[in-house]
C-alpha cells in the first residue's frame, strides 16, 4: 500500500524535462503518482516560467536553468530533482527562499564518466581522432609517429573527488602513474599522489584531466597560462563544466601544436536541444574528440540516477525525508500511521522552535513526536500529531515570524 498526502496524489503534478529515464516514471507511478508529464528537451525559459506555476514537483538535467524570476513564479513547487550530479544550474539560495528542497544523483554517473576519459586518454596517446579523421578522408600514413602507450604516462587528475578517483583506480589499473590537485587534502587511492599546486600537476603531467564541479573558484581555472605551464605534446580533458576552460585559449594551444589534443565534453555555451547547432573554435580540430556532454550519458548511468532521485522526490513528498538534500537540513524520518505530520520550513533565527512549542501548549495539543534540523539558513521542524489538532496548529504555526511554508501530510 503506498503512502498518503494530504493533497489526493492525483492532483500532486510532476513535471520532468530533458529526456529523464522512464524509471523515474516507473517508481511514481508505483508510489500512486499518476499526473507526471514528460518533455525530451529543456524548455525555454518563457515557457518554463508559464508551466512552472501548477507544478508540485519539477525534474531536470543540467540544461534547464532555475533562476530566482523561476522559483518567483513557482508558487506550489515543494521539491526539485536534478536527475544528474551538478546542481550548478539551480539558485540554490533562491529555492531555499522559498522552502524548495532540492535533490540529486551524486553517484550514479561516476563510473560512466571516468571510463569516457580513460577510453579517451588512449585514444588521444595515440593520436587515432586525427587518423580517423585522416583516413576517412582517403589518407593513409601509417607510422608510430607521436603514438604513445598510457602505460607508465603521468595523468594529472584535478579534483580528487567522486569522478576523479574512480579514474584514479582505473588508470593505475592500465600502469599510469596518477597525481591529483584538490582544493582539499584528500586520501590517495593506490599510488596516487597529491600535488601541492596546480602549476605543480601541469608541469608534471602528460595527462591532465578536469573533474572540479562549476564554482565561481573554479571558473576559466585553465587559461593561456596554465595551459602554456603543460608540458610540449600533452593532453587536456574536460568532462567537468564548461566555465572550467577557457575554449580559444584552448584551441590556441591545439592550433600552434603545443598540446597534442584534447577531449571536451563541456563547453561554455552548450545547444539546448538536440536540434540546435554546436558552435566552437574547436570545431574541425582534427586532434579534438568533442561529445556533446554525454559524460554521464549511458543507458546504466541514467536508468540507476532516475530510481534514485525519484525514490528521494517520494520520500520527501510521502513523509518529509530530506536526507541527501543539496540545500536543505537533512532529516530522516520515520512512517507515521494514524498522526497528522506538519512540516514547518523557516528561517534559522534564533527562537522559532520555542514559539512552536509555546503555540502548542497554548492550544493544548499533544506532540506525539518532533524533529529539528537546522542549516545555516534554514530550519526545518516536523511535528507528529493527532488528525483533530493539525487544521489549529497549521494555521498558527503558518503565522510565526521567519516562517517560509507550512505542510501538512496524512
Ligand atoms: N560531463 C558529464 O556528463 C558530467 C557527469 C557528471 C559530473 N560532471 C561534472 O563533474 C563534476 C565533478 O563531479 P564529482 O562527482 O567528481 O564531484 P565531487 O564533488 O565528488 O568532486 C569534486 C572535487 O573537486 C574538488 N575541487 C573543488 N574546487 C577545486 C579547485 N578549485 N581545484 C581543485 N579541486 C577542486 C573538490 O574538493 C572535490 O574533491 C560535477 O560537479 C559535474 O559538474 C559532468
Ligand atoms: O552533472 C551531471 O551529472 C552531468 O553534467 C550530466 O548532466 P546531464 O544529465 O544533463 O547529462
Amino acid at each position: 500500500m503506498t503512502a498518503r498526502t494530504s493533497l489526493d496524489k492525483d492532483k500532486i503534478k510532476f513535471l520532468l524535462l530533458e529526456g529523464i529515464h522512464p524509471s523515474a516514471l516507473e517508481v511514481l507511478h508505483g508510489s500512486g503518482y499518476s499526473q507526471i508529464e514528460t518533455v525530451k528537451g529543456a524548455l525555454p525559459e518563457e515557457e518554463l516560467l508559464e508551466r512552472i506555476a501548477d507544478v508540485h514537483f519539477l525534474g531536470i538535467r543540467s540544461r534547464t536553468q532555475l533562476t530566482p524570476a523561476v522559483f518567483e513564479k513557482a508558487h506550489k513547487l515543494v521539491a526539485v530533482g536534478a536527475f544528474c550530479i551538478g546542481t550548478n544550474q539551480i539558485d540554490l539560495q533562491a529555492a531555499r527562499e522559498q522552502g524548495v528542497v532540492v535533490f540529486n544523483a551524486p553517484y550514479s554517473n561516476t563510473r560512466s564518466v571516468a571510463e569516457l576519459v580513460l577510453a579517451e586518454t588512449i585514444l588521444l596517446l595515440r593520436g587515432i581522432p586525427a587518423k580517423n579523421a585522416a583516413v576517412h578522408r582517403g589518407g593513409w600514413s601509417k607510422s608510430a609517429e607521436q603514438s604513445y602507450e598510457a602505460r607508465g604516462k603521468t595523468l594529472g587528475i584535478v579534483g580528487y573527488g567522486s569522478i576523479g578517483t574512480q579514474l584514479s583506480v582505473l588508470a593505475e589499473s592500465l600502469g599510469m602513474k596518477v597525481i591529483f590537485h584538490d582544493v582539499v587534502s584528500k586520501l590517495p587511492l593506490g599510488n596516487a599522489h597529491q600535488v601541492a599546486s596546480l602549476d605543480e600537476l601541469l608541469a608534471q603531467s602528460d595527462v591532465v584531466s578536469l573533474h572540479v564541479p562549476e564554482l565561481a573558484s573554479t571558473q576559466w581555472i585553465i587559461g593561456a597560462p596554465q595551459l602554456a605551464r603543460m608540458k610540449q605534446g600533452a593532453i587536456l580533458l574536460n568532462a567537468s563544466r564548461g566555465t572550467v576552460v577557457e575554449i580559444d585559449a584552448l584551441a590556441d594551444a591545439l592550433k600552434s601544436g603545443h598540446l597534442a589534443g584534447a577531449a571536451v565534453d563541456v563547453f561554455p555555451v552548450e545547444p539546448r536541444s538536440n536540434a540546435d547547432v554546436f558552435e566552437s573554435p574547436l570545431r574541425g580540430l582534427d586532434n579534438v574528440i568533442l561529445t556533446p556532454h554525454i559524460g554521464g550519458s549511458t543507458m546504466e548511468a541514467q536508468a540507476n540516477i532516475g530510481l534514485e532521485v525519484a525514490e528521494k522526490l517520494v520520500k520527501f513528498s510521502d513523509n518529509g525525508t530530506t536526507t541527501s538534500s543539496v540545500n536543505f537540513p537533512e532529516v530522516a524520518l520515520p512512517a507515521h500511521p494514524g498522526k497528522h505530520r506538519l512540516l514547518h520550513i523557516h528561517r534559522n533565527v534564533p527562537g522559532v522552535l520555542s514559539q512552536i512549542n509555546q503555540i502548542m501548549s497554548d492550544n493544548h495539543i499533544n506532540i506525539s513526536a518532533q524533529f529539528l534540523q537546522t542549516n545555516e539558513t534554514l530550519g526545518y521542524v516536523v511535528i507528529d500529531l493527532d488528525a483533530r489538532s493539525s487544521d489549529i496548529a497549521l494555521e498558527k504555526l503558518a503565522k510565526v515570524p521567519g516562517t517560509i511554508r507550512t505542510r501538512v501530510l496524512f
